[in-house]
């Protein structure tokens, strides 16, 4: 609501880099690196309305997109959420982005009550 100075859009910027950080670290098998192509995933883009991908939502933090961590934590489930509406249950890609929400959505959260300590805006 208040608006935002240079110094909480550099402090917000520091956080969402190295929670993204993170978050990557727990896809070793770099699956959601990249947007996901037909050529890889035939309909993709018809299945798929809004994509997400990690390279993405690094563009959005430097291109400043992002007001806040919750906006951040939304493109994180939503690439994960895509992923398990694409693929069937029984796929290593289903299986991957369900870990992968569950490990990235505990992670943010102690990240999170971190930050509370530190008090920032
Ligand atoms: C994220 C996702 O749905 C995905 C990533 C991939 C992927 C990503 C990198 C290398 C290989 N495959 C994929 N391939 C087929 C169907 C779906 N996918």
């Amino acid at each position: 609501v208040l608006g935002r100075t240079k110094e909480n859009t550099a402090a917000l910027t520091q956080l969402l880099e190295h929670l993204l950080g993170l978050l990557e670290k727990k896809d070793p098998q770099q699956f959601f690196a990249w947007p996901v192509t037909d050529a890889i995933a035939p309909g993709y883009s018809t299945i798929i309305s809004n994509p997400m991908d990690f390279s993405t939502m690094k563009h959005k933090i430097t291109d400043g997109l992002y007001n806040n961590l919750k906006q951040f934590q939304n493109d994180f489930e939503l690439m994960c959420k895509n992923c398990m509406t694409y693929n069937q249950q029984d796929t290593v890609y289903y299986k991957a982005a369900k870990r992968l929400l569950h490990l990235g959505q505990k992670s943010m959260v102690s990240d999170k009550l971190m930050l509370l300590k530190r008090e920032v805006p």
